[in-house]
C-alpha cells in the first residue's frame, strides 16, 4: 500500500474533472483514490479509466462522496458552488484537505465554508495558475501607485460553456486592484453596462465579459489614464495550469493546521 496522499476528483467527467485525473495519474507524487460524479450521470457506476475512453484502472465512480473520502487525504474539486458546499461539510468531517476551484460562489456559499475551516485545511482560489496569482501582485501594485484619475477595468473572455460572470480570475483581479487603492470591490464594482448608463463612476472597477468558442481563460487589468494607458495580460492556452496549481495545493495542505488559504499562501507569494 502506498503511502502517497490519496486524493478524490469530484466532478470527475467535467473539463477540469479530466484533467485533473490525467495529472494525478502520471503523478509522483499523489495517487487517485476516488472519483465523484453528480446523481444521475452516466458515469456513475463506470470504471473511470473506461468512462474517459482508455483502459480500466480500477476507480469506481460515485456518486457518494462518503464512500469516496473514506481512506483519501485530500479532495480536488472544481464543480458546482452548492455542490462544493456540501462537499465541504463532509471534507472538514473526514479531515481532508479540500482544494476548491469552483467559481460562482455567493457570499452565503463562502461563508459556509468558514465552519468547515475550523476542522480541515481549505484552499480556495478562482484560478490556480502561478501566473495569475504573480499578475494580482501586480496588480495590487500599481493600483496603489496609481490614484483614481486612472480607471480601472477587468476585461476576461472564457469559452461558451461557462455559466458565471465575471469569472472567478476577473474577480480576484478586482479585489487586488481594489486592496492596492485601499478600497473595497463590493463599494466599487461596475458591471453589466447596457443602454443609457450615465458617465463611469470615478474611482469604480469595471468588469466586462466575453464568451466564445474554446477560450480557456484570458484576462486584461486595464489602468486608463489620459493620454496613456497600462495593460497586465494573463492568457492561459491550457487548462493544466490549473490542475497543476490545484495538486501542488492538495500536497501542501497536508501538513498545515485547519484553515481557510489561498494560492498566495500555497505559492508563497
Ligand atoms: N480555480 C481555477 O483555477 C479554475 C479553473 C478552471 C475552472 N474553474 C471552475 O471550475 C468549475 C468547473 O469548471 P469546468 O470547466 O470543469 O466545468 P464542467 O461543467 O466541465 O465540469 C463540472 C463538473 O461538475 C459536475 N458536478 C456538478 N454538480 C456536481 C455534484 N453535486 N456532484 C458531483 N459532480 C458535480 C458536473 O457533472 C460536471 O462534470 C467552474 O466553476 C469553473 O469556473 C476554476
Ligand atoms: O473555464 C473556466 O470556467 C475557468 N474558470 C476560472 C475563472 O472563473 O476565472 C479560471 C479560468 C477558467
Amino acid at each position: 500500500m502506498s503511502d502517497l496522499p490519496g486524493i478524490v476528483v469530484t466532478g470527475a467527467s467535467g473539463r477540469m474533472g479530466q484533467m485533473l485525473i490525467r495529472l494525478i495519474q502520471d503523478s509522483a507524487k499523489a495517487r487517485l483514490v476516488g472519483a465523484i460524479e453528480r446523481e444521475g450521470h452516466d458515469w456513475v457506476g463506470r470504471d473511470l479509466g473506461e468512462a474517459m475512453g482508455g483502459a480500466a484502472n480500477g476507480v469506481l465512480v460515485t456518486d457518494d462522496p462518503l464512500v469516496a473520502f473514506s481512506g483519501a487525504q485530500a479532495v480536488i474539486d472544481f464543480t458546482a458552488p452548492d455542490a462544493t458546499v456540501a462537499f465541504a461539510k463532509l471534507a472538514a468531517q473526514a479531515r481532508l484537505t479540500h482544494v476548491i476551484g469552483t467559481t460562482g460562489m455567493g457570499v452565503d456559499h463562502i461563508a459556509a465554508l468558514k465552519p468547515c475551516a475550523r476542522h480541515a485545511v481549505i484552499v480556495r482560489a478562482g484560478n490556480m495558475s502561478l501566473g495569475v496569482n504573480l499578475l494580482t501582485q501586480l496588480t495590487k501594485k500599481v493600483a496603489a501607485a496609481l490614484d483614481t484619475d486612472w480607471d480601472i477595468e477587468v476585461i476576461e473572455a472564457h469559452h461558451n460553456k461557462k455559466v458565471d460572470a465575471p469569472s472567478g480570475t476577473a474577480l480576484m483581479l478586482g479585489e487586488a486592484a481594489a486592496e492596492g487603492r485601499g478600497i473595497t470591490l463590493a463599494e466599487h464594482r461596475e458591471s453589466g453596462r447596457d443602454g443609457m448608463t450615465g458617465a463611469r463612476a470615478k474611482g469604480a472597477i469595471g468588469f466586462s465579459a466575453i464568451r466564445g468558442g474554446d477560450i480557456v481563460g484570458e484576462h486584461d487589468v486595464l489602468f486608463a489614464g489620459q493620454g496613456e494607458r497600462i495593460v497586465l495580460r494573463h492568457i492561459a492556452t491550457d487548462r493544466a495550469i490549473f490542475a497543476r496549481g490545484a495538486l501542488k495545493a492538495a500536497l501542501w495542505g497536508q501538513d498545515k493546521a485547519p484553515g481557510e488559504y489561498d494560492m498566495l499562501d500555497v505559492l508563497g507569494l
